[in-house]
């Protein structure tokens, strides 16, 4: 028996790599998947690796119980999707990828590496992290109990990180040999991971002229470690049975990373005095940092066997 899936926002860059990864999948059968722009076109059309015959359709929020579904994916704009959520059957997993649900008591934060699998499996209401807010919490996580103060995290990100609304973020001629400071404070990153993690946050994002690909690189003022290559046992041991995070020596750079799966964290640069950590993570925003870590938390939810 395949699960029956529906892709609500289907026509967007997160919304696009949720079709590649469904295509890969023997047990997972798209069933919807919605677009107002592109209503009518075969998905095949733009998705030639999923082998359907299904068209995008305009769904409303009224609609979704009829298809019976296992499982939705929520690929909107912030604040666009609780009227699907209202209306999806509480049997059905919502995997969320906007920031709707990621402070709220009634749904599950899905970041397995760092919060576990258990609290995902079986769960309804799945919200699927941010993807700066990923690559900064995978950098902090494994230190966080040394933290000695506020970890200031730089981030910089491909322009696809911005979706597909034209705006400044994602005009290639302002981009163009350029790289864009943006939400100097408050962007809403910074309060995820210092929610989550519970350790202060600075959070500076930039986008820079390529697709996709993301860099945060994060200082952590620290206690308790004496060596650079301390902190980096301390990482690969905290990371020692997860196939998509790789803790290297060498600095990571998004190029490394960019269309692949998970996440490079290296760097490890220790103050003389071991009082300050710089450490680097690497992600696609698109993959690890979006439709990656969705395909994992669908499918711990649904009792599948995890996508890694
Ligand atoms: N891009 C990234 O790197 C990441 C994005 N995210 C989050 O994922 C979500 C999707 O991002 P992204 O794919 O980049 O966004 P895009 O702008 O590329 O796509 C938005 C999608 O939503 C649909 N849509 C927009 N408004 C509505 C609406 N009111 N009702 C129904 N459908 C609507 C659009 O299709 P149509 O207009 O054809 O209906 C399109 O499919 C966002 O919440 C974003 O913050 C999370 C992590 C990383
Ligand atoms: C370059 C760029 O604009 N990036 C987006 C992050 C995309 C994202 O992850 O948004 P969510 O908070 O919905 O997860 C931003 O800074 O808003």
């Amino acid at each position: 028996m395949r699960a029956r899936i529906g892709l609500i926002g289907g026509r967007g860059y997160t919304g696009r790599e949720i079709l590649r990864h469904l295509s890969q999948r023997d047990d997972l059968e798209l069933v919807v998947a919605s677009s107002r722009e592109l209503a009518g076109q075969k998905i095949c059309e733009t998705a030639p690796e999923l082998e359907t015959d299904l068209c995008f359709e305009h769904v409303e929020p009224g609609d979704i119980a009829s298809f019976n579904l296992d499982g939705v994916v929520l690929a909107l704009p912030n604040g666009a999707g609780a009227p699907f959520v209202a209306a999806t059957p509480d049997a059905t997993v919502i995997v969320d990828l906007s920031a709707d649900g990621r402070f709220s008591d009634d749904w599950i934060y899905g970041l397995p590496e760092i919060y576990g699998r258990e609290v995902i499996r079986g769960a309804k209401r799945i919200a699927n992290p941010g993807c700066y807010a990923t690559s900064g919490q995978l950098a902090v996580a494994p230190i966080r109990e040394m933290a000695a103060g506020p970890a200031h995290v730089f981030g910089v990100s491909g322009y696809s990180g911005a979706g597909t609304t034209p705006s400044r973020k994602n005009d290639l001629a302002a981009l163009a040999d350029n790289l864009m400071p943006y939400a100097l404070t408050g962007h809403i990153h910074e309060r995820e991971m210092a929610a989550h993690l519970g350790v202060d946050i600075h959070f500076t994002p930039h986008v820079a002229p390529f697709f996709s690909g993301l860099m945060t690189t994060v200082h952590i003022p620290i206690i308790g470690m004496s060596t650079a290559g301390g902190c980096q046992d301390a990482y690969r041991a905290y990371y020692e049975n997860e196939p998509l995070i790789e803790v290297v020596e060498e600095i990571p750079e998004p190029a490394m990373i960019a269309g692949r799966s998970g996440a490079m964290i290296g760097g490890f640069g220790l103050s003389g005095d071991g009082r300050h950590l710089t450490v680097v993570s690497v992600l696609d925003n698109l993959q690890k940092g979006a439709a990656v870590q969705a395909l994992q938390n669908l499918t711990l939810a649904l009792g599948l066997p995890e996508y890694n």
